[in-house]
């Protein structure tokens, strides 16, 4: 039976603005994406009907608790193999394998991920040849952050976050991601955003310049300064407990720490590799999260391996 894998990295946002909540229930975003190598893997085998499969294979020592990931048509990967499908006229089945890495609910956007890499997977396995333009159109319309895990690398996100455009960016980031041990129902954060500015609807976001100079320079110090997430108060609203990670990076001289997307990871900025495995020991020693993963950033989008 013929394979493709496509293997496809987690997303942080640098900054995250977000606007008024739309019409249509999605807030306009003014956010800084950046790929990091905390990566999925998507294997896509051929199967002889039209069925289209998954299951879930968790990748490390098993000794974090994960969230059950959908095992029928509601996990993404699916949902993308099926829009795939119907986009092309295609008419094969495929039988998805999902080795994951990147924490369920995390606020990483690890289905979105799995989504971006069942696309290239299958288009590589149905040969559809799809242009990166149609792959764009079809991730939009199965999550805001699809796109920008076909794109990769770091990255201006506008619209609902679909939008994406590259930003200039020099240098290689070190992150440790401290894990919390239940994840974050990112429709449930973007609403307690809503309450907290129930009386006093937030502005139009921008992207920092002072964000854009960091990159631009590679200057992991001014990056660290300029982090920043609107996303922030709403989880810790509702998971206080969070605050303590923030402590600990502190005392572990992190460049900065911020909530990752809309929670519960919080992501940490070292100084170089051996800083941020100081810092992960630091963080696990003290307790206040159940895992503590370093990964550096940028990192190429979805591709075949
Ligand atoms: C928090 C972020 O990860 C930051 O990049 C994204 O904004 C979330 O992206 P995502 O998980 O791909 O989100 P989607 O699957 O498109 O939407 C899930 C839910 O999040 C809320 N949502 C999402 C994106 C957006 N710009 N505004 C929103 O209000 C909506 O309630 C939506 O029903
Ligand atoms: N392949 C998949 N992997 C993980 N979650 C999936 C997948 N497919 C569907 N889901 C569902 O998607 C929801 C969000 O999971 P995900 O891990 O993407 O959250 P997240 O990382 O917080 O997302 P984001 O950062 O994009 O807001 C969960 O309800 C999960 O059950």
């Amino acid at each position: 039976m013929r394979t493709t894998t496509a293997r496809v990295p987690a997303k942080i946002n640098l900054c995250l603005g977000v606007g008024p909540r739309r019409d249509d229930g999605y807030h306009p975003l003014a956010t800084v994406y950046q790929a990091v190598d905390l990566c999925d893997e998507v294997r896509a085998t051929e199967v002889d009907d039209d069925t289209v499969t998954v299951r879930t294979q968790f990748a490390g020592d098993g000794t974090r608790e994960q969230a059950p990931v959908p095992t029928g048509p509601d996990n993404l990967a699916v949902r993308a193999a099926l829009a795939l499908r119907e986009a092309f006229g295609v008419d094969a089945g495929v039988s998805l394998a999902i080795r994951k890495a990147i924490p369920v609910m995390g606020g990483m956007a690890g289905g979105s991920a799995d989504a971006a890499a069942a696309l290239v997977a299958c288009d590589a396995l149905w040969g559809t040849q799809a242009k990166r333009r149609e792959l764009e159109e079809i991730a939009a319309t199965l999550g805001s952050d699809v796109p920008f895990l076909l794109h990769g690398g770091t990255a201006l996100g506008g619209g609902r976050g679909e939008e994406v455009s590259p930003v200039l960016a020099r240098g290689r980031f070190h992150w440790v991601f401290a894990i919390a041990d239940h994840g974050l129902s990112t429709a449930q954060v973007y609403a307690e955003y809503d309450v907290l500015h129930a009386d006093s609807p937030p502005p139009m976001p921008e992207v920092p310049q002072a964000l854009l100079t960091a990159l631009a320079a590679g200057d992991a110090t001014g990056l660290g300064r300029a982090l920043s997430n609107d996303l922030q108060a709403p989880a810790l609203g509702l998971r206080p407990e969070l605050q303590r990670v923030f402590e600990v990076a502190e005392e572990g001289d992190a460049l900065g720490a911020l909530v990752s997307g809309s929670g519960p990871t919080v992501m940490v900025l070292a100084e170089d590799a051996s800083h941020s495995e100081e810092l992960a020991r630091l963080l696990l020693a003290t307790g206040v999260c159940a895992d503590a993963v370093q990964a550096s950033g940028p990192e190429a989008g979805a591709h075949l391996i």
